[in-house]
């Protein structure tokens, strides 16, 4: 009968889900071997590893298709039957898995080996992107060396993978067909479980859009200001090379030279943490120091030993910062290349989140040790450092002294928090539009770039500082692109991270709506238990339920909504309004000048 059908199912899934859980751990360990001393034999061993992987998942995955598992009564059962019964790419055959793996190992390792020579040492030519280049992001004001390191960046990680992009598309979109998706864009979006999403992606831009105009409008202004109407024009968008990052994702760099009351105190954060000889390891333990106050899990002893916080002198790491779970419920790691600044502070909690989400849910059977969508995974970490980037914890901690808050500094705060968050957004969303359009076909590789800067141009007010053709590939110059990381997860962490902040700010007694003494920009979690607890509630449910429950329980709302985003920087919205009906400063841009199509 059912029941003891159901029985049998439940003793089976149970046996599969352990041995699930010694292939991810083999998997990781190939992994973790090769992206931290990319060699040759570590490349090799890695793909051995994955295809021998590929082959006891495809027997696990006709196994499951014995049992009736759509029929049982137990929500978890079915649950767990219905993610094992999607293969993924270990669907294709050996062959094609085994070129698939070559494509996206070669434009990743050609991403992390990357080099280009000096602007004005034109021998020196031994410039990696971290931390050389991003560093000549963070501090030249001129525009032809960051012209230069642009285009040679470009040229480097990006036109190299344009081959073996093309390959991947193909070969990837095959392995969903194999999973029963159209292609790979429908891949990716199912994992977010609900039909409309992409239709929820683009309510949320409609709903940022207007703020997002007025801050680059101002923005514009200011950059004009500084190098010409001959280098940012009145109505165009603005050349991607003059906005501190190489992709042009967040502008914290360029918040000392245009942000909106010049005379107040510089909160430089990053010359006191160099001032007051802050190490990797401090920001790490200041990071987990946080995740405790909260009543949170402490990193366990191996995080510590098996952890690389700093770019080693010895061999080639992937340096793109990455949080990594074992699934032995004790080995955790992080890899970055850190230095000490502000944006690692930020970073820093950014991958701590993660490592606190697989602590949370390591009891959880292996299938469920994942975020309630991938988006959850990626706005743990950010949530906590928005608790940190106050004023009140920055005080508290000693990374800035001295006056509280009046009107103008806090304007100057939300400028800081707005050209990082607001801008992420467009960026976020042209990735990923980019990338369904290519899985799709609609992008064929005789256009990719051209419709790569249309989208730059139309949604991000953005334009490339030289022209450019068909032989470039500018897309794969961002590490998602060339690593096959799906980015809609940041757009939907930027948006959710702001109602979990909202959620525990107010579960903190930090948030008051209506009481200007208990303002959201003002709010520091630090040492909330009631807090901690609420969050640690949702981080333990992993993908077990459907991401809307997991988004109840920690913020009684069931979609997500720009409306956290929005109350947080309202005050800056109407500054920037006025601002730039000052300034009479065009509202949005006319389409770039700059052939690239
Ligand atoms: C820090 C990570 C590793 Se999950 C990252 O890739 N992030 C964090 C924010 C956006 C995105 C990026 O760097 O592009
Ligand atoms: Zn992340």
């Amino acid at each position: 009968d059912l029941e003891a059908l159901e029985q049998e199912g439940r003793e089976y899934i149970a046996h599969l889900d352990r041995r699930a859980g010694a292939r991810k751990n083999a998997a990781s360990l190939a992994e973790w071997a090769y992206t931290s001393n990319i060699t040759e034999a570590n490349e090799e061993r890695r793909i051995q590893v994955q295809l021998e992987l590929s082959k006891q998942e495809k027997q696990a995955w006709s196994e499951t298709k014995m049992y009736r598992w759509q029929d049982f009564q137990d929500f978890s059962l079915r649950r767990m039957f219905k993610k094992y019964s999607q293969l993924g790419v270990a669907a294709l055959p050996d062959d094609k898995y085994k070129l698939l793996m070559q494509c996206v190992s070669g434009m990743e390792s050609n991403y992390a080996t990357s080099k280009i020579c000096d602007y004005k040492n034109t021998s020196k030519c031994d410039l990696a992107l971290e931390p050389e280049i991003t560093e000549i992001f963070a501090k030249s004001q001129d525009p032809e060396e960051l012209k230069h390191a642009w285009v040679e960046w470009h040229r480097a990680a990006g036109a190299r993978a344009r081959q073996n992009f093309t390959q991947y598309v193909q070969l990837d979109n095959e392995a969903a067909k194999l999973n029963g998706f159209k292609d790979v864009a429908d891949w990716w979006l199912s994992e977010y479980e609900v039909p409309d999403f992409e239709q929820q992606l683009a309510k949320l831009w409609e709903d940022v859009k207007p703020l997002y105009q007025q801050l680059h409008a101002y923005v514009r202004k200011r950059l004009r200001d500084k190098y010409g109407e001959n280098v940012v024009s009145a109505k165009g968008p603005i050349p991607a090379h003059l906005l501190g990052n190489m992709w042009a994702q967040t502008w914290n760099n360029i918040e000392s030279f245009t942000r909106p009351y010049p005379d107040k105190k510089e909160i430089d954060i990053t010359k006191t943490m160099r001032d007051e000889n802050y190490t990797p390891l401090k920001m790490f333990q200041m990071s987990d120091e946080f995740f405790r106050s909260l009543n949170l899990t402490a990193m366990p002893e191996k995080f510590w030993k098996n952890s690389i916080i700093e770019k080693p002198t010895d061999r080639e790491i992937v340096c793109h910062a990455s949080a990594w779970d074992f699934y032995d419920g004790e080995d955790f790691r992080i890899k970055m290349c850190t230095t000490v600044d502000m944006e690692h502070l930020r970073v820093v909690h950014h991958e701590m989140g993660h490592i606190q989400y697989y602590l949370q849910y390591r009891d959880m059977p292996v299938i469920f040790r994942a975020g309630a969508n991938p988006g959850f995974h990626e706005a743990v970490g950010d949530t906590i450092a928005l608790s940190v980037s106050s004023p009140k914890h920055l005080r508290r901690v000693g990374l800035i002294s001295g006056d509280a808050e009046d009107e103008q500094t806090e304007i100057n705060q939300l400028y800081k928090m707005g050209i990082d968050k607001i801008v992420f957004l467009p960026f976020a969303y042209v990735l990923d539009l980019f990338r369904y359009s290519v899985f799709r076909g609609t992008t064929t590789p005789d256009d990719y770039n051209c419709h790569y800067w249309r989208l730059r141009d139309e949604l991000q007010g953005v334009e490339p500082p030289v022209n450019r053709t068909e032989e470039d590939f500018d897309a794969a110059a961002k590490y998602h692109v060339s690593a096959d990381v799906e980015y809609a997860r940041y757009y939907v962490s930027f948006i959710i991270q702001f109602q979990f902040h909202r959620a525990l700010c107010q579960l903190a007694g930090e948030y008051v709506p209506e009481d200007l003494t208990k303002k959201l920009v003002d709010c520091d979690i630090y040492q909330s238990v009631n807090a901690g607890n609420a969050l640690s509630n949702m981080l333990k449910m992993g993908s077990s339920k459907p991401w809307p429950d997991a988004m109840e329980a920690l913020t009684g709302q069931r979609a997500m909504k720009a409306d956290g985003l929005l109350e947080y920087f309202r005050p800056l919205h109407e500054w920037l309004q006025a601002e730039n009906q000052r300034t009479g400063e065009y509202i949005g841009w006319e389409p770039s000048k700059m052939q690239y199509c």
